[in-house]
């Protein structure tokens, strides 16, 4: 097992206040090769476990293994056995792409450095436009993929990426999902921290859904979508003002994402909502719609919406 979680719980002092939890009782472990997603809102608790997995943060409760080692018994070993992206941007100052990366190749693997690995990754994220722009030039995503092949260049055992799609365009997205994806085959560990949940869903093995301080679920996608395997998701783009959009009584639930709904329907009601989605493109209501298995997403915001379910 490269980690192993074990009834990790970290608590906040706050002067003249009760002790805020932000991590509870967390349970999981990750195996080698494997990709686990960390998923949870704003404030669920992730970099509060990511730094104690770290060792920069100390445990109230539990303890921490990397690689059958307890971290709590020697913390900075974990940053020689992990390489982080962390969720914020990094200032590379007016150093370009190929000196940040390269540099720190350089630090982390000295001589045995080997500058075809950053060649490769530099051309799986096609980065090449940038690579000798400096730093304070660069756009948001041009900067997140440089901090993406700084923690990448020499990985650790255990590679933590924290909100590594953020600023990058779609088409690098995809790039950076297929090396992420390569990353394992010689054994690399991932936890990918993030909110992007419907992308993150076609990569990970498995994945934990936290939602304030406790994890609701786990497992691989497909378990943790059971509780909602007949249900479908119904995406819908409307023409006029969202507010006049009434959901149907057949709608289990409905979200709101951007310029899009989504209902949540059952999967015997398809040729209903379908029949009802028709009419409302006839009429000029909606501008397009599409059904589609229940997602990750649809988990999630089931059960970071009130309504909870034991791991
Ligand atoms: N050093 C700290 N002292 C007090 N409270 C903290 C501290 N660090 C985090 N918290 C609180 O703990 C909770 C969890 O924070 P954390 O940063 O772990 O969440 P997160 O899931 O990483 O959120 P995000 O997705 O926004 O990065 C938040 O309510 C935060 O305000």
């Amino acid at each position: 097992m490269v980690l192993e979680v074990k009834g990790v719980t970290k608590v906040f002092k706050r002067p003249g206040k009760a002790g805020f939890i932000a991590n509870d009782n967390l349970t999981f472990q990750i195996k080698e090769g494997e990709i686990f997603g960390l998923l949870g809102q704003n404030g669920a608790g992730k970099t509060t476990l990511v730094n104690q997995i770290l060792g920069l943060y100390t445990p109230d409760e539990g303890d921490i293994h990397l690689l059958g080692e307890s971290v709590l018994k020697s913390p900075t070993r974990s940053r020689s056995i992990c390489s982080m992206q962390p969720q914020s941007q990094i200032s590379l100052g007016s150093l370009t792409p190929m000196d940040a990366v390269t540099l720190m190749g350089k630090m982390r693997a000295g001589k045995k450095y080997d500058p075809k690995r950053a060649e490769k990754l530099f051309e799986s994220l096609n980065m090449g436009e940038w690579l000798k722009k400096e730093g304070q030039s660069l756009s948001g995503g041009a900067r997140r993929l440089t901090a993406f092949c700084m923690a990448v260049i020499v990985p650790g055992k255990l590679v933590i990426l924290d909100e590594p799609t953020n600023d990058v365009d779609p088409v690098r997205r995809r790039y950076l999902w297929q090396v992420i994806r390569e990353l394992t085959d010689d054994g690399t560990s991932v936890i990918l921290v993030t909110h992007n949940v419907l992308e993150a869903e076609k990569v990970v093995d498995r994945v934990a859904i936290m939602h304030k301080g406790r994890i609701l679920t786990q497992g691989t996608p497909g378990d943790v979508k059971q509780p909602i395997s007949h249900q479908i998701r119904m995406e819908i783009s409307l023409t006029g003002e969202k507010y006049k959009m009434v959901a149907p009584k057949w709608v289990i639930s409905s979200f709101e994402k951007g310029t899009r709904l989504i209902y949540t329907i059952d999967s015997d009601e398809v040729s209903t909502a379908i029949d009802w989605a028709k009419s409302q493109v006839d009429s000029g209501f909606l501008i397009d719609y599409n059904l589609s298995p229940a997602t990750i997403e649809d988990i999630y915001i089931k059960l970071t919406s009130g309504e909870e379910m034991q791991a």
